[in-house]
């Protein structure tokens, strides 16, 4: 897009919202009730408030108000951030047929490589692959819902970024158990157990483990084995990968089964070729590691995310490695689409403190001020957004997102193009309605 096309005419918008007498409006909870407040004599609008309790103390005060605008010039440039143009590559990139898959010899290769010429240790790498391991499955499963998680942790680094995995989560407020059958005396692990002891997270022993690991816990992390795996399992890993195996046989009608997350490579399969009798564990989540091995193609659950956000230019240019670029300051990122789910099963109990309309400011601004304040304060992602409803003169209505950008006892102020679609309904239809949602405080 050229400079010239970018600078654009735009307009001021600005929201009147006036009263004769706000504060009777909210004081009168029965049925419904509705108000017009006219700042001058060409302006008009009406706000409605539901009486019902619940909805009060559980979605909110409802500002589902429409207002007035009046319109004034103004200059600004639409520029297209670096930020956007990095998630739509990314977009594009997480589809997992472009990814770079590694054979067991590249990703012993890269270990060797980033542990030797490129000067980390195994410690460094370990601390990252962990953390993006809990950061993916706290992106999934909510402590909420999934506290109790096992970790299984395997004799080699795929066990230590169990462990690893295991504090964080910890910290993120889970309640991590680990199974650790086979320790080394390596400082770097017996470092990494007293850790978590002095968090006081339980180790468990072979005898202490459920038969059915459904009953006791969420999610079980398998961070058994990696890609060092070779041949079929030995004691007493070949029974834990059944008891893994034996989940799926689960009956879901009766109770929901734990779910699987595997630590770069689901343990038992082949580094490369997969799950080769079908008979393997079928884990729910893979965290693949600086990038996907060649078996991760033939996983098929919902969640496959990469962790280990340290991969140098060298490494990715010697190895001509395409992987999706993490967002933001993320130690993960999904790889794929999102899984397919049941849109109506989507839902959240939203729990909130009680609202009372004796807690209500009489003036809608001076509310709306002490709510904005609070998502402020709750550091809350562009608090600012806001739906923009407005209806052309045939009455069809339009919504779209967009930024207040100040607000007073007079209303609120955005900006807008005069050509755009919203710029010709306001010019035509002066009322408009704006909402704002958020979440998190779970108020709109
Ligand atoms: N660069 C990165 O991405 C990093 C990844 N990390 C993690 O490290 C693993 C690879 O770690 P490694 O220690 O090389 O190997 P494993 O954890 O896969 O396991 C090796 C141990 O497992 C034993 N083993 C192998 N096969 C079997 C088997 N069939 N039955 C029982 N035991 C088995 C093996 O013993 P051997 O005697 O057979 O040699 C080892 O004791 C990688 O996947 C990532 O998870 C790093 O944390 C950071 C850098
Ligand atoms: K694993």
């Amino acid at each position: 897009m050229g400079s010239r096309n970018r600078a654009m005419t735009c307009l001021i918008s600005r929201l009147y919202l006036v009263s004769n007498n706000i504060s009777s409006s909210f004081s009168i909870p029965p049925s419904f009730h509705q108000f017009s407040l006219i700042p001058s004599s060409s302006l008009h609008f009406t706000t409605s408030y539901s009486s019902n309790k619940q909805s009060f103390s559980n979605l909110g005060l409802g500002f589902s108000s429409s207002f007035t605008s009046t319109i004034r010039g103004f200059c600004s440039r639409e520029i297209m951030s670096n930020k956007v143009a990095s998630s739509l590559e990314n977009l594009q990139i997480s589809d997992s047929s472009s990814v770079t898959y590694l054979s067991a010899k590249e990703a012993a290769e890269i270990d060797e490589i980033l542990m030797g010429p490129l000067g980390f240790s195994v410690d460094q790498l370990m601390e990252l692959a962990g953390l993006s391991v809990a950061t993916s499955i706290a992106e999934v499963y909510k402590p909420s819902e999934y506290s109790r998680i096992l970790v299984i942790c395997g004799p080699g680094n795929n066990g230590g970024d169990g462990l690893v995995a295991a504090r964080h989560l910890h910290h993120f407020g889970y309640r991590p158990y680990i199974c650790y059958p086979k320790r080394t005396s390596k400082a770097l692990y017996t470092g990494l157990v007293t850790q978590l002891e002095s968090l006081s997270v339980p180790f468990l022993s072979l005898e202490d483990l459920p038969q059915d690991l459904s009953n006791d816990f969420d999610v079980v992390i398998d961070a058994m084995f990696g890609f060092s795996f070779h041949g079929t399992p030995r004691p007493p890993f070949d029974d834990l990968i059944q008891r893994l195996v034996s989940l799926h046989r689960y009956d879901h009608a009766h109770q929901r089964s734990a779910v699987i997350a595997s630590v770069d490579i689901p343990s038992g399969w082949h580094v490369e070729e997969g799950d080769i009798g079908g008979e393997g564990i079928k884990p729910d989540m893979l965290v693949s590691l600086t990038a996907p091995k060649l078996c991760a193609k033939k996983f098929c659950g919902p969640h496959h995310f990469l962790g280990g956000r340290f991969v140098p230019q060298p490494i990715a240019e010697k190895y001509t490695l395409n992987l999706p670029s993490y967002p933001g300051t993320s130690m993960c990122v999904r790889i794929g689409k999102p899984p397919q789910v049941d849109i109506s099963a989507l839902r959240e109990n939203y729990i909130s403190p009680e609202f009372d309309k004796d807690q209500l400011e009489a003036n809608p601004i001076d509310q709306f001020k002490k709510w904005f304040d609070d998502s402020l304060t709750a550091g809350l992602h562009e608090p600012n957004a806001m739906a923009l409803s407005t209806a052309g003169k045939d009455g069809k209505p339009s919504s779209r997102m967009v930024l207040l950008k100040g607000f007073d006892k007079e209303g609120f102020v955005w900006y807008t193009n005069y050509e755009s679609h919203k710029g010709h309904q306001l010019s035509e239809n002066p009322h408009a309605a704006l909402l704002f949602y958020w979440d998190g405080l779970n108020r709109q």
